[in-house]
């Protein structure tokens, strides 16, 4: 086992006397070459579990082992164990994309830094065009792929990697879940922290659901779908994100994203929702529709959503 985390739980002082329960009670493991991903919204407690993983927060309660060892014990060790891309940009200034990478890894790896890995992870994802371009003058995208390698160019036993596909086109994303699956061929594994379901579910082997500092699901996407698998889904484009549409009342949960609208029914509801689909298209209220079954997205907010009603 690489990671530990048991019964961590991380309180922040707010204003005045009110506290924030970032983590409650937070349990699970990672094994050796598998890829956890950590799905929640903003605000969820996420960065703040990576960051006691890192050693940088100390937990109010519970401990972590890392390789065996606890990190409260040992936080330093924590850092050389795990290596991090950080949800925010990395700050290049003037260095090239080679030279950044080459500092990170020279630093990581010493005596033992190999310049083909870098050639390596340039050719994979197709970043020759930017290798030695200045920081300052690198896209979004290309800076975010130069974070990425300056994580993985002589990776941890961890790789802790906090939205790594934003920003970066369609084309590259694929070529970046194909490197983040080689680097756990040698038995490196990866904690993928993201917004982002739909991507998380063809990329990881396990996930947890993180919701107000609460696993509230945790397992493969298969065991977490299963909650609502013999549902089917209706996704549609509206004409227009403001557009008033109605939903059939046997949609059971919904959920709007500008103007993708998503909702999810009982398979024998299939036959009368094609139909009222095609009434809402001849209508000129949506341009688009599409069936298919439940995804991890639709498990995932059928269960944060409960948790809302529920709290
Ligand atoms: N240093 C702090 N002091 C007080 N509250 C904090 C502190 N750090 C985080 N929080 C609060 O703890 C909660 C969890 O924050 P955290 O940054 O871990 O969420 P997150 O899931 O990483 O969010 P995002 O996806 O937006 O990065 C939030 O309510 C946040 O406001």
């Amino acid at each position: 086992m690489v990671l530990h985390v048991k019964d961590v739980t991380k309180v922040f002082s707010g204003r005045g006397k009110s506290k924030k329960i970032a983590n409650d009670n937070v349990t699970f493991t990672i094994d050796e070459g598998e890829i956890f991903g950590l799905l929640g919204q903003n605000g969820a407690g996420k960065t703040t579990l990576v960051n006691q993983i890192l050693g940088l927060l100390t937990p109010d309660r519970g401990d972590i082992h890392l390789l065996g060892e606890s990190v409260i014990q040992s936080p330093t060790r924590a850092r050389s164990i795990c290596s991090v891309q950080p949800q925010s940009q990395v700050p290049l200034g003037f260095l090239t994309p080679k030279q950044a990478v080459t500092l990170i890894g020279k630093m990581r790896a010493g005596k033992n830094y190999n310049p083909k890995r870098l050639e390596m992870l340039f050719e994979a994802l197709d970043m020759g065009e930017w290798a030695n371009t200045e920081g300052e003058k690198l896209s979004g995208g290309a800076k975010r792929l130069t974070a990425f390698c300056m994580a993985v160019i002589a990776p941890g036993k961890l790789v802790i990697l906090d939205e790594p596909t934003n920003d970066v086109d369609p084309v590259r994303r694929r070529y970046l879940w194909q490197v983040i699956r080689d680097l756990t061929n040698d038995g490196t594994s990866v904690i993928l922290v993201t917004h982002n379901v739909v991507e998380a579910e063809k990329a990881v082997d396990r996930v947890a659901i993180i919701n107000r500092g609460q696993f509230i699901a945790q397992g493969t996407p298969s065991e977490i779908k299963s909650s609502v698998s013999d549902q089917m889904r209706m996704e549609l484009s509206l004409a227009k994100e403001l557009v008033d549409i109605e939903i059939p009342n046997w949609a059971l949960s919904s959920h709007q994203n500008g103007s993708r609208f998503v909702f999810s029914m009982d398979p024998s509801k299939v036959p009368s929702t094609i139909e009222w689909a095609k009434d809402q298209m001849d209508r000129g209220l949506i341009i688009d529709y599409s069936l298919s079954p439940t995804t991890i997205e639709d498990a995932y907010i059928e269960l944060t959503s409960k948790r809302v009603v529920a709290s």
